[in-house]
């Protein structure tokens, strides 16, 4: 068995990738953002605040004849980015890619942050990262992809995100069709939850790839490619016009210059990733001064493989192997 979901960017910076996922029966159709950066599945829901909740889409288990309260349990989780959230948990049928889990823990927003709030887009996440990351208590509840596993036809995902066009998750398959280079496998560390790994250098602007690992986590829902300031300063030293911005927290730069690519290794294929990949978007709606794809993670205390660095590659999440693919796009 398979699954395969179309997903879309959120917006013209590519900020989100939205996917479509069915809850409950009758089915109740949800945009939520897949997440292999955490391993929880949450939903804005009938339980959350209505002052909240306006312009989401919201999941109702009591209009669902498969939902069932699981007693007793709650969650919370903060994000990266500040953001954060909390409830309590129902299992229902969770149907991804036409792929449906029968009994999966569907956690219901009670309270949402403010960037919840306003991101309207989506109605809640995915979780996609190792089930020792998922934030339930008094019992820990295994991801939808976890559940899957055993009843797919190998145990993993590929993630094909694409800028400014529709991408894909598939689930228990690999569709090679959508690369152009070769896979190159290296380990997975899910001892955190997330899906680390190490690359093994990297390169500006098509130069020979340098033997500086780097190691940091595949991570879909982080938005931009995060690394230690003396790359992030390597890149930008070959940008004219680049310099921090403050009231932006990031490195700027004018939207006409022509950026150098970044490359980095990784078992034993090298993913390149196009200048105008890193050329993200104008600060503001009709900005000459454009906001850099790649940014420091000094702040973090991770180096993050988000979204811009994913959208050069298809990149396959192998829980059975332990490992992770990635194959230039
Ligand atoms: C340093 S992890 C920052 C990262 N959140 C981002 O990447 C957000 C995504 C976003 C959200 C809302 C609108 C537009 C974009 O986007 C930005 O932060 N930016 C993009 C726009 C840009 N102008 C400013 C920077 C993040 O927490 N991800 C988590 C999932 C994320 C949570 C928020 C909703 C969307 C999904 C997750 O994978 C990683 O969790 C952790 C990482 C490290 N330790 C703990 C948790």
């Amino acid at each position: 068995q398979t699954g395969s979901a179309n997903t879309n960017p959120s917006d013209s910076a590519d900020d989100e990738y939205i996917t479509s996922v069915s809850i409950g029966t009758p089915a109740q159709v949800l945009p939520l953002d897949f997440d292999t950066g955490s391993s929880d599945l949450w939903v804005f829901s009938s339980e959350t605040p209505k002052s909240s909740a306006s312009g989401h889409t919201l999941y109702s288990p009591s209009k669902s004849s498969t939902a069932k309260k699981l007693s007793g349990s709650t969650w919370s989780i903060e994000y990266g980015d500040k953001s954060s959230s909390s409830g309590d948990v129902y299992t229902d049928v969770v149907t991804i890619g036409g792929f449906s889990v029968k009994t999966q823990a569907v956690e219901s927003a009670t309270k949402v942050s403010t960037q919840f709030v306003q991101d309207t887009v989506i109605s809640g996440l995915v979780g996609l990262g190792f089930d020792v990351g998922n934030q339930v208590s008094p019992r820990p509840q295994k991801t939808w992809f976890s559940n899957a596993a055993n009843s797919l036809a190998e145990p993993l995902f590929t993630a094909d995100l694409r800028h400014q066009e529709t991408g894909s998750y598939n689930f228990g398959f690999i569709d090679t069709s959508l690369a152009k280079g070769t896979i190159g496998y290296t380990p997975a560390d899910g001892s955190e939850g997330y899906w680390g790994f190490t690359a093994t250098g990297y390169s500006v602007g098509g130069a020979k790839l340098n033997r500086n690992s780097i190691t940091g986590i595949a991570d879909t829902g982080t938005t931009l490619l995060l690394l230690p300031d003396n790359i992030v300063d390597a890149y930008y030293n070959n940008v004219e016009s680049a310099q921090y911005d403050d009231s932006q927290e990031g490195v700027v730069f004018d939207c006409s210059e022509d950026l150098p690519s970044f490359s980095f290794g990784v078992g034993g294929q090298t993913i390149t990733i196009s200048g105008d990949l890193l050329n993200l978007t104008p600060i503001e709606e009709g900005s000459s001064t454009c906001f850099g794809g790649l940014q420091s993670s000094a702040d973090i205390g991770i180096n993050i493989f988000g979204d811009v660095a994913l959208k050069a590659a298809l990149v396959v999440f192998d829980l059975g192997n332990e490992r992770l693919g990635w194959a230039q796009k």
